[in-house]
């Protein structure tokens, strides 16, 4: 890496109060470097809900004394941030990958916001030391659906990283073909992954620094565990609930993650490093996002497993701080409950049920056999169930016409009449209800790719509708129909590109 001339500190800056603690760990856990930046940055999206929750006032984009443009690009820092890549480990599809790291992500700063402890972090700003053979940089294609697909799923209820902005420039980026460099700006209040605890037991043999590291997730974002018997117990109790609660929200809304490697897994469960990731259309367990997992081991029903096996991996990063080997396991036996009862209440909620009966989970299994047997749309069925009506010889005909087998369809109508009848469920009451479970709308890939498409070409207006869209994934928007309708045919056929 060729020195750099460090980027400018700029002397007038939004009203951000920056916080240190993650810096202050010390140099064990990541090195103090300042971004590549690009040249010629232009913006390319924002999103004003995340630049809310941030602190950030509306016109941060406007305000030309401050300069977001370029600090967004990597090309400039406001006071108080302090750069930094963070070192990392882990296993990469179930075999152990050694030293990662942030290879082409930048730390700004940690922000104290209205809404709590917030990270500011580049994805695509240039080498580190953890870069490896890479280039330390994204392409547009790659941070667009990442920015689009951090912000749907937020508007989706489901713990993620969020996005605040994407920049491009004109600086060349050779992956299949030659393409354009973006930084993509996150916000989280932790990018901290299994991986981090992984590396200092395997690859630094530093139980000192996993000490440390563990008080700092313990002090700062799950403070209660301090007082259980054993925190670093209660630790992994509490990653492993919330990480089966995180899988139970992926699986009721068809997402597919693709890379459910450890260095990949949040310590917060949230949904983070958005690749090759896709949200299903027609209903196939079996369905595989990315086209370089040649066993499936991350398939969609696969998904809730691959989340356990990493918490074995986690739980085995964090042994040095744990006495028993069953105190570790007994912790980890906390995903089961947490996915298995998020996964019925989610379900529940998608079939309008207000109560629960123990005939609820064969009622909810016969509809996604069916659906699979047939490939149905999971998004469109879910959400047209919401206009079931429960009268005898009513027209059901938008779910119904879903499935070539109508008479299947029939005899399940009919035990979900009986089931809804049984607690008193009004028709209007639980399509009102339904629609703020059942999305609208989801990034398609297809409609991922038109934006990308345009934007390729120097036009961001599709990039940003589509933003506006998905971040009410629950309103109707007849005036956006279009973006809810089936996938046309050649949209089966996209090949979403590894290399981002
Ligand atoms: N173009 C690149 N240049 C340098 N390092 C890279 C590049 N692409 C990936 N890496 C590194 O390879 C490892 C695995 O990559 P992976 O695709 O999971 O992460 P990522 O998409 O780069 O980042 P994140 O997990 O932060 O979203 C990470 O250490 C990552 O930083
Ligand atoms: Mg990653």
């Amino acid at each position: 890496m060729s020195a750099l001339p460090l980027p400018p500190v700029l002397s007038e800056a939004p009203p951000l109060r920056f916080a240190d603690t993650f810096h202050a760990l010390g140099d064990r856990f990541h090195t103090a470097l300042p971004a590549q930046g690009v040249p010629d940055p232009h913006w390319v999206v924002t999103s004003d809900a995340c630049a809310a929750d941030l602190g950030l006032p509306p016109d941060w984009t406007q305000r030309e004394e401050w300069h977001a443009l370029q600090v967004f690009s990597g090309n400039a820092v406001w006071p108080g941030m302090r750069t930094l890549a963070g070192v990392y480990s882990g296993h990469q599809f179930g075999v152990w990958a050694g030293q990662l790291g942030d290879g082409r992500a930048l730390l700004l700063g940690e922000v104290d916001s209205p809404t709590g402890p917030l990270e500011i972090q580049l994805k695509g700003s240039g080498l580190t030391p953890y870069s490896r053979m890479g280039d330390g940089r994204a392409v547009l294609r790659s941070s667009i659906r990442e920015f689009l697909c951090s912000e749907a799923m937020h508007a989706l209820g489901v713990p993620t990283t969020r996005a605040l902005c994407v920049t491009g420039s004109p600086l060349p980026v050779r992956r299949e073909t030659i393409e354009t460099a973006a930084v993509c700006t996150r916000v989280s209040p932790s990018f901290i992954r299994f991986g981090h605890f992984e590396h200092f037991t395997h690859t630094a043999q530093d139980p000192d620094a996993l000490r440390t590291l563990a008080d700092h997730v313990i002090d700062r974002f799950e403070p209660q565990c301090r007082s259980a018997a054993q925190p670093y117990v209660a630790l992994l109790e509490t990653v492993a609930r919330k990480t089966g609660e995180l899988m139970a929200h992926w699986q009721s809304i068809g997402f597919c993650h693709g890379v459910m490697n450890t260095d990949n897994m949040s310590i917060l469960g949230l949904t983070i490093d958005y690749g090759p990731f896709g949200f299903l259309d027609g209903f196939d367990p079996g369905h595989i996002c990315n086209h370089s997992d040649h066993q499936g081991r991350y398939a969609y029903a696969r998904q809730p497993n691959a989340a356990f096996w990493n918490l074995h991996a986690l739980a085995q990063g964090l042994m040095p701080l744990i006495d028993e080997d069953d105190d570790a396991l007994d912790a980890l036996e906390a995903f089961k409950p947490a996915f298995a009862n998020t996964m019925q209440s989610r379900m529940r909620a998608k079939l309008g049920l207000r109560t629960a009966q123990d005939s609820d989970p064969a009622l909810i299994d016969s509809l996604l056999k069916l659906m699979a047997a047939e490939r149905t749309d999971f998004t469109i069925a879910f959400r047209r169930l919401s206009r079931f009506q429960t009268a005898d010889g009513a027209d059901n005909a938008p779910v119904r016409d879903l499935f070539v087998d109508r008479e299947a369809f029939d005899a399940w109508a009919a035990q979900y009449r009986t089931r809804l009848a049984a607690e008193n469920s009004i028709d209007a009451e639980r399509a009102l209800a339904m629609d703020r479970t059942n999305p609208k709308f989801i990034l398609r890939n297809h409609l991922a790719q038109e934006a990308i498409h345009k934007a390729e070409q120097g036009d961001f207006s599709e990039t940003a509708r589509l933003l506006k869209v998905l971040q009410r994934p629950f309103d109707e928007q007849p005036e956006h129909a279009a973006d809810a309708d089936f996938p046309p045919d050649w949209a089966q056929h996209i090949e979403v590109s590894c290399s981002s």
